[in-house]
């Protein structure tokens, strides 16, 4: 089931790239350098946006101590008694944030035995309570837990450096559509925003009896800019090929994939490539995923420039916050929203 992937990182004109060789296979997952300027990063985020939907960034902006500042909180707090941390749970919560505790979500539902062998953190955008927008649905303070001081603090400053970078990417990503470079930001003046701290269990991983780390899925909404400890299990599933590829954890840069909402948005020009965690190592992992996407009133429908009279859109167009609770409905036990209104293209893929 794993591959055996030879890792080397290459320099090529386009910038640096890992090679993964996996018997007759040669998967490139580039690696783009945010020092240089957009205009010349463009074809090459376009080509890998095209191909895998996934890319490895460095001088990404985001430093190094806030990084290991925001994991070093994460372990202390998914080391605290499960009481403690049940004292902030999602499951109280109407707007889907705090901790989901063990096994609660299972992101791939159909071959999924059992529930992923990891718990989480949600931590939004912080709604004040008596701002307007907490009338809309997934709109609120965040959970704070009691008497962890540093937490909340290094979190905050995490998000708002990992904004940064998010912006930075849609706006490469516009400009590999040949867009205007700002034209996504009218749609993310209110962005659902999810850090989502994980810890994985030392359990391993067996596909084979629905078992795993992170069952399969593709990520919900625009992109996902990615931290890890550097303990490997992540794994890709690229268009047209049949088997998992592991993705390599390199220092200091961050892995960026595509989510559904920008394939949409797109007529699957941009991939949201499926992707899991196998825990193939029998050791604990953490991870930091930031989800960046877009306002929940947005209509994501397929840009004019991505169809044609011959190649009309694939998907009916989607309300970003409904899509989103769609599938945090499915995926996730003690998911305290209401169910989404019915719509037309609201949750399926
Ligand atoms: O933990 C990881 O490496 C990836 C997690 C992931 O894919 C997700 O939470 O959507
Ligand atoms: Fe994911």
């Amino acid at each position: 089931m794993m591959a055996t992937a030879v890792e080397q990182v290459v320099p090529s004109a386009m910038g640096d790239k890992v090679v993964l060789k996996d018997a007759d296979l040669t998967l490139h997952v580039p690696i783009f350098d945010l020092a240089e300027d957009n205009e010349s990063l463009r074809m090459a985020v376009r080509e890998a946006c095209k191909t895998i939907g996934f890319f490895l960034v460095k001088n990404h902006g985001v430093p190094e101590e806030l990084l290991s500042r925001a994991f070093s909180e994460m372990r202390r707090f998914f080391s605290l008694p499960i009481e403690r941390k049940m004292q902030v749970a999602a499951s109280t919560n109407a707007n889907n944030r705090g901790y989901t505790r063990w096994a609660e979500e299972t992101l791939d539902v159909e071959k999924s035995t059992q529930g992923d062998t990891k718990e989480g953190y949600y931590i939004g955008r912080e709604v004040p309570p008596d701002s307007p927008e907490t009338s809309l649905p997934l709109h609120g303070p965040n959970m704070w837990p009691a008497d962890l001081p540093g937490w909340r603090e290094t979190m905050e400053e995490y998000v708002s450096a990992v904004i940064t970078l998010s912006v930075r990417i849609t706006h490469l990503l516009a400009m590999a559509l040949d867009l205007p470079e700002d034209w996504f930001d009218q749609y993310f003046t209110r962005p659902l925003t999810a850090l989502r701290p994980l810890h994985y269990s030392a359990e391993l991983s067996d596909p084979a009896k629905g078992k795993f780390a992170a069952g399969e899925h593709s990520d919900y909404g625009m992109l996902t800019v990615l931290a890890t400890d550097g303990t490997p299990g992540l794994q890709i599933k690229p268009r047209g090929c049949d088997r998992w590829i592991d993705v390599p954890t390199i220092p200091g840069t961050y892995v960026i994939n595509l989510g559904d909402m920008l394939q949409r948005w797109t007529n699957d020009v941009f991939m949201s490539t499926p992707h899991r965690v196998v825990n193939v190592t029998a050791t604990e992992r953490y991870s930091l995923p930031f989800f960046y996407e877009p306002n929940y009133d947005t209509k994501v429908e397929c840009l004019p420039s991505c169809c044609s009279a011959t190649n009309p859109p694939k998907y009916e167009p989607c309300i970003s916050g409904q899509h989103l609770i769609g599938k945090y409905s499915a995926t996730h036990k003690d998911f305290a929203n209401e169910k989404p209104h019915t719509m037309n293209g609201t949750g399926g893929q």
